[in-house]
């Protein structure tokens, strides 16, 4: 299959992109079949999005920064520089629009290290030991706005690398400091985005079916990010108590589920709190959720899952990407101690990648 306009051809980022949605799709079928093959009989078909859904999904991009002679140029870093991507057909438009915008107005010396966007919140990211100058936004503006952004920030984090953000030297250059997205939800410019959020809220319904939340129902979320399903358990009457470890998403879960309780820390670190809150209710009506990020649950929260919380239900939405699939090490834990996999749907958050998200509904 020709790459799309604007593929740079020495990216590896979308290692399916050659493949078509007909080839791509059984190529993960077939990955997924073989990796959760002890649970063959559970596993759904794919659910994917089609045809020019597949590209321009992504709002929320990193991109390492540097200046060239020619101009400011945005993309992957590698040894011998930054490969420069300013038109990846899978970054959504106001991705490539805003890019552009900087790269026309951006000053020659401005200290960029990395460009990050979340939704219509942008960062540029500086290492540097004092904050550089910022006179130049204003004439950014009416580019900012019309590329769709609702707030510019400026951070300084001197350590960013594999880690972009830190808590603090946050600076909002221009706008406003947060936004909502297509579901009302609020966010902040280092918020966790999941991308096609047709495909997330299919993943969201079919976990609350699944789970049941209701009156009496207690629900654990584990990394809950910024609270989109803990607003979920709660609407539905469930007492919900939410696990984050970033302020900001804590900050922002508490305004969209504000019925929920929500702890900031790692998972790992508030099982001393999780214990008693889910003990409080019986074994039957006691629920797990987590979204861990793509290393899998922490070893001693899938310890405390299985010897102490014991939850009669538990949906475990995963990322899988070719090269790990620490959903197999989890679920064989869990099946070994007595919690059946009901169902795992497979969901294609991200076209033309080898990634795969895949959630797992099991039930003692
Ligand atoms: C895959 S995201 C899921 C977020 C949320 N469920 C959603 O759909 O928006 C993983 C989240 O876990 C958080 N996180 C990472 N490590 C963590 C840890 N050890 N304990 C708690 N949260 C963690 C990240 O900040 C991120 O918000």
């Amino acid at each position: 299959m020709p790459l799309p306009p604007g593929c740079e051809p020495q990216c590896r980022a979308c290692a399916y992109r050659g493949l078509d949605e007909t080839a791509s799709t059984a190529r993960k079928q077939d990955w997924l079949a073989r990796r959760l093959a002890p649970w063959a009989a559970a596993l759904a078909p794919l659910t994917a999005t089609t045809g020019a859904a597949r590209l321009g999904y992504r709002s929320r991009v990193l991109l390492a920064a540097e200046r060239r002679e020619a101009g400011w140029c945005f993309g992957l870093r590698r040894r011998d520089g930054v490969l420069a991507i300013p038109d990846c057909p899978v970054h959504a438009p106001p991705v490539r629009t805003t890019l552009h915008a900087l790269a026309a107005q951006l000053p020659a010396d401005f200290p960029l290290a990395y460009y990050a966007q979340s939704g219509a919140q942008a960062t540029l990211i500086v290492k540097t030991r004092t904050l550089p100058a910022t006179g130049w936004v204003d004439a950014l503006a009416t580019g900012l706005a019309g590329a769709g952004l609702d707030g510019l920030w400026l951070h300084r984090n001197p350590g960013a690398g594999v880690h972009a953000f830190t808590d603090n030297d946050w600076h909002l250059l221009w706008g406003a400091p947060r936004s909502r997205d297509a579901d009302g939800l609020v966010y902040g410019p280092a918020a966790f985005q999941q991308p096609l959020p047709a495909l997330h809220a299919a993943a969201l319904d079919a976990a609350t079916a699944f789970l049941a939340p209701a009156p009496g129902v207690a629900v654990a979320d584990l990394y809950c990010g910024r609270g989109a399903s803990l607003a979920r358990w709660s609407a539905h009457g469930a007492r919900t108590l939410g696990v984050e470890l970033g302020g900001e998403a804590v900050a922002c879960a508490r305004l969209n589920a504000p019925a929920a309780e929500v702890l900031r820390g790692t998972c790992r670190q508030r099982l001393a709190q999780l214990d008693p809150w889910l003990a409080a209710v019986p074994a039957p009506a006691r629920r797990v959720y987590a979204n861990p990020p793509r290393g899998g649950l922490e070893p001693e929260v899938l310890d405390w899952i299985v010897a102490t919380a014991r939850p009669a239900r538990i949906a475990y939405l995963a990322y899988l990407a070719c090269a790990a699939a620490p959903l197999a090490r989890d679920l064989a834990v869990l099946d070994a101690h007595g919690w059946r996999v009901h169902h795992l749907l497979p969901f294609d958050f991200f076209p033309q990648t080898d990634h795969v998200e895949t959630l797992a509904l099991l039930a003692r």
